[in-house]
């Protein structure tokens, strides 16, 4: 979809100002230095992209905050895929940011844990764009709402020692996921676990910059978020993955707030409250006044998962620590004696299968039609985010 060759070119341009505007036209970038638009030759503006109406739309998957996902197939060479429609609601000018943040990133990552971008399709104009991806039969959300029993420990950790491989890799290349949960962790029928949705997924620098406290979907949301921290660290990953681990083994979501109050209650009656000597500075945090912490002093992690052995136990407790400096990493993780100690992880081909619940979500929808290319949009974008 990109050229080298465009890439270079640009390479070659002063900084863009990240706030120029991204419209349907073309691409404006105002320079920092000068202030001056700098049209994109018009040689250059337009890669080529395949139209839609090149796949057959099989039925819808998903359909989350941000786009619908339908099972596809492709009329070229006859694969079952993933299309997922780009959301444009509320978008007036170009295209939104969070799937260009998915494209970016996802063309960045290569690992067989995290859901592979074949490529970017267009529909009758700009208005509508969705990315192919690699299907996935399963994602772990609906697997958990079907299943009439838990998945045995051996399962859980075949399943969570893939999300760690992806973990490990995405935070090794600086990229921040941001929403980690049971919907977004995708499994094929070979047992590989996916790790999907890069759409609020982001690049963090050192030193980090200020984000949105409210990322996270609230059930998987670290506490710092909670009390309105806007340094993200890969740490907020890890605490997601330590409430899925802890959903996973229950067979239920661990901590299901209903609200951001309800859910700090939650964390606090699981493992007690925080405290200065345990981590230091949170009292500073924006959110702090706002909340009245119940002084439960137990930490009830050991009670709750009684099933678990000594590393699964040291495990959880290193996922579930309120400092994010002193949180596990998903390298620490992968090392754990969880995975040593009896029962063995299964192999991936031996998970279970289950029936595919979400093929009957809808209907399949009309294709659209045209070829309209925005491989430059999207290359000049990855380039800007580079340069922020
Ligand atoms: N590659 C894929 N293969 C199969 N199903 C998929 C694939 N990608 C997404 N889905 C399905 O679509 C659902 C929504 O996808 P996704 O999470 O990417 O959309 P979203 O709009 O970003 O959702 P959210 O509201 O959770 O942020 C997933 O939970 C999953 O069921």
């Amino acid at each position: 979809m990109s050229s080298d060759k465009k890439s270079n070119e640009l390479d070659t341009n002063p900084a863009p100002d990240p706030q120029a505007p991204i419209t349907r036209k073309g691409f404006l970038i105002s320079l920092k230095n000068s202030g001056t638009p700098m049209p994109i030759p018009e040689q250059n503006v337009y890669g080529r992209c395949r139209p839609v109406s090149e796949f057959e739309k099989l039925n819808r998957v998903g359909e989350g905050s941000y786009g619908i996902v339908y099972r596809a197939r492709d009329t070229r060479s006859g694969e079952i895929v993933a299309l997922k429609r780009v959301r444009m609601d509320q978008e007036k000018d170009g295209l939104p940011v969070s799937g260009l943040r998915e494209i970016m990133i996802l063309k960045r990552c290569q690992h067989e844990n995290i859901v592979r971008l074949r490529e970017v399709v267009v529909g009758k104009s700009l208005d509508s764009i969705f990315l192919v991806m690699d299907f996935c039969e399963q994602d772990l959300a609906s697997v958990l709402d079907n299943m009439s029993q838990p998945f045995t420990e051996s399962e859980v950790k075949c399943i969570t020692l893939q999300v760690l491989r992806a973990l490990k890799y995405m935070h090794d290349r600086y990229i921040i996921h941001r929403d980690l949960k049971v919907s977004n962790l995708l499994m094929t029928d070979k047992g590989c676990i996916k790790v999907a949705d890069f759409g609020l997924a982001r690049l963090f620098g050192d030193p980090p910059k200020p984000m949105t406290p409210q990322m996270v979907t609230l059930w998987y949301r670290a506490p710092e978020l909670l009390l309105g921290s806007r340094t993200h660290t890969t740490s907020i990953d890890m605490w997601a993955f330590g409430c899925i681990l802890g959903e996973l083994l229950l067979g239920k979501p661990l901590l299901p707030g209903t609200s951001e109050i309800a859910q700090l209650d939650m964390i606090i009656d699981l493992l007690g409250a925080p405290s200065e000597s345990i981590w230091p500075g949170y009292k500073d945090l924006p959110a702090v006044q706002n909340f009245t912490f119940s002084q439960q002093p137990y930490n009830k992690l050991k009670t709750k998962f009684q099933m678990l052995g000594p590393g699964g136990r040291s495990l959880l407790h290193s996922l579930f620590i309120y400092n994010p400096s002193t949180r596990g990493t998903a390298e620490d993780c992968l090392n754990s004696k969880y995975f040593t100690e009896p029962p063995q992880p299964c192999d991936p081909r031996m998970m279970p299968t289950f029936p595919q619940h979400r093929n009957n979500i809808a209907p399949p929808q009309p294709p659209t039609s045209a070829d309209i290319p925005i491989s430059h949009l999207l290359d000049v974008f990855i380039k800007r985010q580079r340069l922020e």
